[in-house]
């Protein structure tokens, strides 16, 4: 059975990246994908918006829906303060696999934790199973029909608290026309958008923040 994908990142990462280098791990991902085979990572040009708002913020609890590969759990968790932790919740199995993998070449498996599972399975497990209490930043980049409902459920759980950042990426490709609506038509919301391009290509896309207000 010929590899998906998904497992020659892997290959190339674990060939070329410098282990326990995170920035080797991104460049390499990154040329990857941009010259030999397109893949979901946020990328480089997001991943520098990504940069900023999470050093803007120094989160000590963070949130990821939709891990893929790991790209962006390395992006953020290389940025965060030595107790700090990242949550990332995947529900393919093989995604899932593979970042662990991938998260572990760039010396960050103490700050990850990658849960297996639908975030709307996992979300409300967070507090007791997971000992969370509320969460400092949450990057929604998992499948665009569940950003406003995770979004909703995130809000019900008691998971966000004044000035819980929200930070979605796809906004306008593919796309989360719900979620926009939502965020931006609700008072508990402050909402910026950050225009910018899909990963790898010339096309339009942004991100959007969205941070809570109590
Ligand atoms: O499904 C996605 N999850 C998370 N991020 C994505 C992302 O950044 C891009 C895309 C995507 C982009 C172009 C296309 F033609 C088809 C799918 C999907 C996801
Ligand atoms: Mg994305």
């Amino acid at each position: 059975m010929d590899q998906s994908k998904e497992q020659r990142i892997l290959n190339t990462v674990s060939y070329n990246a410098v282990k326990g280098d995170p920035e080797s791990v991104m460049k390499c991902i990154d040329k990857y994908c941009s010259q030999y085979e397109w893949a979901m990572n946020v990328g480089d040009e997001k991943g520098l918006i990504l940069d900023k708002i999470v050093e803007e913020a120094d989160p000590s609890v963070v949130l990821e829906l939709g891990t893929y590969c790991g790209y962006s759990a390395i992006r953020i968790a290389r940025l965060l303060k030595p107790k700090a932790r990242l949550l990332t919740i995947e529900f393919n199995p093989e995604f899932a696999s593979i970042a662990k993998e991938i998260i572990d070449i760039a010396g960050l498996s103490d700050k990850v934790t990658i849960l297996e599972g639908h975030s709307e399975d996992i979300i409300p497990q967070l507090k007791k199973k997971y000992e969370v209490e509320t969460l400092d930043f949450v990057f929604l980049d998992h499948w665009k029909e569940r950003y406003a409902p995770d979004t909703v459920l995130l809000e019900e759980c008691g998971l966000l608290r004044k000035g819980s950042i929200l930070l979605a990426d796809n906004v306008v490709f593919p796309g989360a026309p719900e979620f926009l609506k939502y965020v931006r038509n609700n008072q508990r919301f402050e909402c910026t958008s950050y225009p910018s391009h899909l990963e790898y290509m010339q096309v339009e896309d942004a991100m959007e923040k969205a941070v809570y207000l109590g």
